[in-house]
């Protein structure tokens, strides 16, 4: 076993699992149901924010109980890190959304600096309306506005360093089946 391995596999035997995956998966579901309710009649343009949000995109997208237009973008802000730092655009999207329903959609709303720079890029090129649909909102009070809050949210989780259902910690566990919080951070 590589340390790496040996080092993950102790993170995960160490960390707190906040949310188990039956409970993600209502969670999911409920957001499918609420998108679905509001956006059906909307042609809406869906967006998956890469990394983090390839697990809960591909769960929802099944979900979603109308004809779906699906790409993705990716933007990034963590790195290897477990503290946000300068906003990097490392694929911006190329599909037309002017006069569209946006909807983008990632595993976390933390401070929010990175779904609001998405937003107001997608405005920029002239979207009608931009939503967004997050799995887990973190409480606290560092958010890039206050009251910052996503139109659609799944969970709302203690401010901890996260892993799980598509969230990283050192680039590994974005597989893990539930909601976990690192050993001490
Ligand atoms: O609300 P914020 O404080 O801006 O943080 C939220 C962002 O952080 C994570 O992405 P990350 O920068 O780790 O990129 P990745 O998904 O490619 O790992 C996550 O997927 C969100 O996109
Ligand atoms: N993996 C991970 N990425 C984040 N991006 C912003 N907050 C978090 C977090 O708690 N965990």
């Amino acid at each position: 076993m590589t340390d790496t391995v040996a080092e993950m596999s102790q993170v995960m035997a160490e960390a707190d699992c906040l949310i188990d995956e039956q409970q993600v998966q209502t969670a999911i579901q409920d957001m499918a149901d609420d998108i679905t309710g509001r956006l059906k009649d909307s042609n809406p343009l869906l967006f998956c924010v890469m990394n983090g949000g390839l697990i809960f995109t591909g769960q929802l997208l099944p979900r979603l109980r109308f004809p779906v237009q699906a790409e993705y973008l990716h933007a990034t802000r963590y790195r290897q890190e477990t503290t946000g730092g300068i906003l990097e655009w490392k694929l911006q999207p190329t599909a037309e959304m002017k006069g569209r329903t946006v909807l983008i959609i990632d595993d976390i709303l933390d401070e929010g600096t990175t779904l609001c720079a998405i937003a107001d890029y997608c405005r920029s090129q002239g979207a009608k309306e931009v939503l967004t649909a997050v799995l887990v909102d973190k409480q606290h009070d560092r958010k890039a506005h206050p009251n910052l809050k996503a139109d659609f949210t799944g969970l709302h989780v203690e401010d901890r360093f996260l892993f799980g259902y598509g969230m990283d910690y050192k680039g590994y566990w974005r597989n893990a089946p539930g909601i976990y919080a690192v050993k001490g951070l």
